[in-house]
């Protein structure tokens, strides 16, 4: 990859919070929105932010013609209240180009792979930016990993029917892998666990590699596929065109994708 760094803040300033930091790359990123485009909206609290800068540069009138593809129904309620237009993807309503994805990740390696999802979103985010031109990622610097599942689960989009038997499958496919193991996520609901369920009516199955996946990813993507009743996983593999990390000295670092 290559990268490009900002100068620091000047010293003495106090260390920026991580929230700062999201906001830092947010901004940073929404430099690269022009008038006419049409933008994937990404979902999470990095990219709030952007939602946020693209609202108030719309109400400024600094960015005409602009509109988003939102990436969740979050974001969706999200981008309305801040007054970015919007549009589903494809069909005669949608637009012809989504020019520019903007949105966070839960890690970036050094090749620029992605997990995503962590908040449940990867499918329509997958989507979206996967249809787009371009997809900038905003991250604070500690999202930057060695190795994909370092520090946390790779989400599985399973339809809801048979969800047992399908993680069942998983766990077979993947048993051989150093320090793997899998569940179907829940969250608590008043005092009981109940599934959690994502904007499509289906459930994550969490997928845990101790210390990080060691294996192929586009093997253990290609396998995920093939297991029926897996709809889509939060690995995306070669798919960030740029990666603008806030570093914690207040720095911006900007990653491209090799050519
Ligand atoms: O499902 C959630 C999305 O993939 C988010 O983009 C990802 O979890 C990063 O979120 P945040 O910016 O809140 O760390």
């Amino acid at each position: 990859m290559g990268s490009a760094a900002a100068s620091p803040p000047p010293s003495g300033s106090p260390l920026p919070s991580q929230d700062e930091l999201k906001r830092v790359a947010a901004h940073r990123a929404v430099e690269f929105v022009e008038p006419g485009m049409t933008l994937g909206l990404g979902t999470g609290s990095t990219a709030a932010h952007a939602l946020d800068r693209i609202g108030d540069l719309l109400r400024a009138g600094a960015l005409p013609g602009v509109a988003g593809v939102p990436t969740s129904l979050k974001t969706e309620l999200h981008a309305s209240r801040a007054g970015i237009p919007l549009l589903p993807l494809g069909g005669a309503a949608g637009p012809a180009r989504i020019h520019l994805s903007i949105d966070g990740a839960d890690e970036v390696d050094a090749d620029l792979n992605l997990v995503k999802g962590r908040g449940g979103s990867l499918l329509r985010e997958k989507m979206i930016e996967g249809a787009g031109e371009r997809f900038v990622v905003i991250v604070d610097e500690s999202k930057l990993v060695p190795r994909l599942g370092c520090t946390g689960a790779i989400p599985v989009e399973v339809v809801p029917f048979g969800a047992p038997h399908t993680l069942g499958l998983i766990r077979k496919v993947f048993d051989g892998l150093p320090g793997f193991s899998a569940r179907l996520r829940t969250v608590k609901k008043d005092a009981a666990e109940e599934m959690f369920v994502t904007d499509n009516g289906n459930y994550i199955v969490e997928m845990f590699f101790e210390d990080g996946i060691r294996g192929d990813l586009r093997d253990i993507s290609d396998s995920l596929l093939r297991i029926t009743g897996v709809v889509e996983h939060g690995m995306f593999l070669g798919m960030a065109t740029t990666v603008i990390v806030a570093n914690r000295d207040g720095t911006v670092t900007l990653l491209h994708k090799k050519k």
